[in-house]
Parts: structure tokens; sequence; C-alpha cells
């Protein structure tokens, strides 16, 4: 069973310290069965075992700043849907995009695509939000931001990693969700076979969308967050190593999604 611990400091921004948090308990001690807890409590952290943890604050932000930052977003950020590429073929990006990133770092690409670097002053409320990431997460340090946004259930992103050279071995990475709520994913990367091959690879899949089917299963190898409006998810360790993530197409998600994920350039 997944290790959850809980947050003694509930109503507050701050997450606690796993690593200090002597009065945390494991879930198991507290109630049963632990999908109670995640929707009942504010905020939890998730061992994932093998250093990946992930953790979830469900209400980061109050419901009238997030819609006011739904409402900034989606109307002033230049989304651009691009075209990449999927095992070399061009195809449209299911989800609008951008990225903002403080001058002077190694540029971003993934299926093909480099997107432009906006700047962070570009957005002031952005960087107020980058600020409150910040003050949310004492001792962690964010210089780039990918957005996100999912115009309907059509729209997904595939199972990937966030894996780049430049993040380090263990990036951490913040991700702040306004709009429809939508199913975020997790699940074990696949182990390497005896051959030295492990499939399928972590590049983005984005011509192939996940599995519609979620287990409802205790599968310790696999996690479903609901993210609210509002809500921050923290993945840390390593996450990006060892799991992939995704957000798949549901058709009955008909309103407007936007999400930011913030990063460490090193
Ligand atoms: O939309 C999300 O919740 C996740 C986005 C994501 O995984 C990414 O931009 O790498
Ligand atoms: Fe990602």
């Amino acid at each position: 069973m997944m290790n959850l611990k809980l947050n003694p400091q509930n109503g507050t921004n701050n997450f606690p310290n796993p690593e200090t948090s002597s009065s945390s308990k494991t879930m198991s001690e507290v109630v049963e069965p632990e999908v109670h807890l995640v929707q009942l409590q504010k905020s939890v952290v998730v061992d994932l075992g093998h250093g990946s943890e992930v953790l979830y604050r469900t209400r980061f932000l109050s419901y009238e700043e997030s819609w006011n930052y739904f409402e900034y977003l989606n109307k002033h950020i230049p989304w651009i849907r691009p075209t990449i590429l999927v095992f070399g073929r061009p195809v449209l990006q299911p989800r609008d995009s951008c990225y903002i990133a403080s001058e002077g770092l190694a540029e971003l690409g993934y299926s093909g695509y480099k997107p432009h670097a906006h700047s962070w002053d570009e957005f002031p409320p952005l960087k107020k939000l980058l600020d409150e990431v910040h003050r949310a997460l004492p001792g962690s340090r964010f210089n780039s931001l990918v957005l996100n946004r999912y115009k309907g259930g059509n729209d997904y992103v595939s199972w990937h990693t966030d894996k780049e050279k430049s993040y380090g071995p263990t990036p951490e990475i913040a991700s702040v969700t306004f709009g429809c709520e939508r199913e975020f994913l997790l699940k074990k990367r696949p182990k390497k076979t005896s051959q030295g091959l492990s499939a399928p690879s972590a590049k983005r899949l984005d011509g192939e969308p996940p599995s519609k089917k979620v287990k409802k299963s205790k599968d310790p190898d696999q996690h479903t967050f609901m993210l609210k409006h509002g809500s921050l998810l923290v993945m840390r360790g390593y996450t990006q190593r060892d799991w992939l993530h995704s957000v798949p197409k549901r058709v009955k998600a008909g309103s407007t999604r936007i999400n930011l994920t913030f990063r460490l350039v090193l």
C-alpha cells in the first residue's frame, strides 16, 4: 500500500519536510481507505518509493484568485498549438502551450520542437505566482515554466517524463492547475528487459492517447490525482527517472483546463 504522510500544518501553504516531520503518521495508522484521505486532507505526501515522491495540495490558491489567474492566462498568454514529430511524423500537439524562462538558460526541446522562451517580464502575474510557489515550497527554486492549455476533453498529454539533461538527475517540478478538473496519472516506468531495452520509451508520444482504462485497484505502481482548480502538485526526487505521467483524454470534460509546470534549469 502506498505510504501517505499527513500534513500536520493543514491550512498553511507549507508542506512538511518529509525528512524531518517526526509527527507525521502513515496513513494506514489513521484511516482507511486511503482514497478518502486524499479527498479529505488538504495536502498529502505520497512516497512512491526508491527516492521518488509526490506532494499534493488541493487548495494552494483560493477559488477566486485561481479564476483570476485562469482568465488572465486564457486571454494574455500567446498560446501556440505546434506541430511536433511523433515517430518522425508531423502531428499537431494535442494541446496549446507556451514557454517562459529566465535569460541565459539552456533551450527546451521536445519531439522535434523548440519553443520560444518568453521573458517573465512579459507576464507580471506569473512573476507573482512564481513568488507564491517559492513561498509554499521553502528551499525550492524554479526559473522556467511550461504552460499547457487543454481546450476540452479531447486535448491531452501522453505518457512521458520531464527528463531533461539541463534539469539534473532529480528535478523538482511544481504543477499548478486552473479550470476544468482532469485526472493526472502516474505509472512506474517498465524495467529494462534482459536485452537492455526499455519499452515503451519515456519520450512524449503525443500521437498515442494513454489508455482510457484507469485501474481502480490499489496498484502501488499506479496513482491517480484529480487535479483541482487552484491545486499544487509537486514531483520530486527520482520521479522523472522512474515514473511516467499523463493527462488522458476525457471526452466528458467539456471545459478548458490550464496547467503550469514550474521547473529549474540548472
Ligand atoms: O497538464 C498537466 O497536468 C501536466 C503537464 C505536463 O506533464 C508537462 O507539461 O510536462
Ligand atoms: Fe510532464
